[in-house]
């Protein structure tokens, strides 16, 4: 046991870690180190062409000092696009979250978790039985580029309602503040008896969220290669796998894509017609990535591609079919009709309910 420490460290070259005196000053050095990681962390991303920095380049870390909007306003801490700024926020949201609920309250959690569906096998599946790409109907209520989707919102109702009108798989918002989603939501799905896989559509930035998303029924969480550095991604994957989560990789342009068929173990891939940084929706993305080496890289190692956003029409789903995906996401085109079921059959030309 440890007497209780009162002077500084007799080494000068210690760290300030050393000159805890007590369990409160450990708690702030150990904080100052994670702020430390996250600032070394913004320069690998860099190296790696991603723009978003995980934290805000100047002063301390922005989970125990001042209100965030506060600091937003600061000079050197402006978030420079919606991204960057859902990013920060974010790891505000997360680092509180984790100390309510630390990873070993929630390992316990995760023996009562619903149990993990396939979400890559009913993907599979509705795209065998369709003959058209495997559909994750998106359950969402709101964006930061196009605000409120529907006003009278069940997540429960939709749920079934895209269930019912043919979706392989789910995905549920769970943002809160920009997207206005919940875990609740997700949740609620689950314990409503809805059979298609969930995918917990997170920003994730800490392997903490993916026990978090596991223990509260997510089936398939993203991870968003324009936020994550190689390493983040390869570990996400591993911890994912070990969890029995089936991990979507989003890019959305080539130096993206060829940075994830870097790593070993991915299985699903999907290319966001929409750039988060800037909000630019270009369906022709799907094409443009999957073109010449990359397609046929994914052809061999049976890579699962996905199609994300701005689709509405027929023709939409068959030009990102044609294109190579055998699944897409869409949101806003079916969540939008005051029957999302019927929306599906809107969006593919027929009903693949059936
Ligand atoms: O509503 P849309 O345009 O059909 O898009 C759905 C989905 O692709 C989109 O919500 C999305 C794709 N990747 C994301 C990452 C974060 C937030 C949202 C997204």
């Amino acid at each position: 046991m440890h007497e209780r420490q009162s002077v500084k460290s007799v080494d000068p070259n210690e760290g300030s870690a050393t000159i805890a005196t007590s369990g409160e000053s450990v708690v702030e050095a150990l904080k100052v180190k994670e702020w430390e990681v996250g600032m070394f962390h913004n320069e690998v991303a860099a190296t790696q062409g991603i723009r978003i920095r995980r934290r805000p380049p100047t002063g301390p870390p922005n989970h125990y000092v001042g209100p965030f909007q506060f600091r937003l306003q600061n000079e050197g801490n402006t978030p420079r696009n919606i991204l960057e700024e859902i990013v920060w926020n974010k790891d505000n949201e997360v680092a509180q979250l984790k100390e309510r609920k630390p990873l070993i309250t929630i390992s316990k959690a995760l023996g009562n978790a619903p149990p993990v569906r396939d979400f890559i096998g009913a993907l599979r599946a509705a795209n065998e039985r369709t003959g058209l790409p495997g559909l994750i109907a998106e359950v969402k209520k709101a964006s930061p580029s196009r605000g409120i989707l529907r006003e009278n919102f069940d997540p429960v109702e939709i749920a079934q309602s895209y269930e019912k009108g043919g979706a392989a798989c789910l995905s549920v918002l769970t943002d809160e503040k920009y997207f206005k989603g919940s875990f609740e939501n997700l949740e609620l799905i689950r314990n409503a008896g809805v059979k298609c896989p969930l995918l917990c559509k997170e920003f994730i930035i800490d392997a903490w969220q993916l026990y978090y998303a596991r223990s509260k029924g997510a089936d398939a969480v993203l991870l968003i290669a324009a936020v994550l550095p190689d390493l983040d991604i390869k570990y996400m994957v591993k911890i994912c796998k070990l969890l029995g989560l089936t991990a979507l990789v989003e890019v959305h342009d080539e130096m993206e894509f060829d940075r994830v068929l870097g790593i070993e173990g991915v299985e699903l891939i999907g290319i966001n017609n929409r750039n988060l940084e800037t909000f630019e929706l270009d369906i022709s993305t799907t094409k443009k990535l999957l073109e010449g080496e990359r397609g046929k890289i994914i052809r061999e190692r049976n890579i699962i591609m996905v199609g994300e956003s701005g689709l509405f029409t027929p023709e939409d789903i068959a030009y990102v079919q044609e294109a190579g995906v055998k699944a897409v996401l869409v949101g806003e085109s079916i969540v939008k009709q005051s029957d999302p079921g019927k929306g599906i059959s809107n969006l593919f030309g027929k009903d693949i309910s059936v």
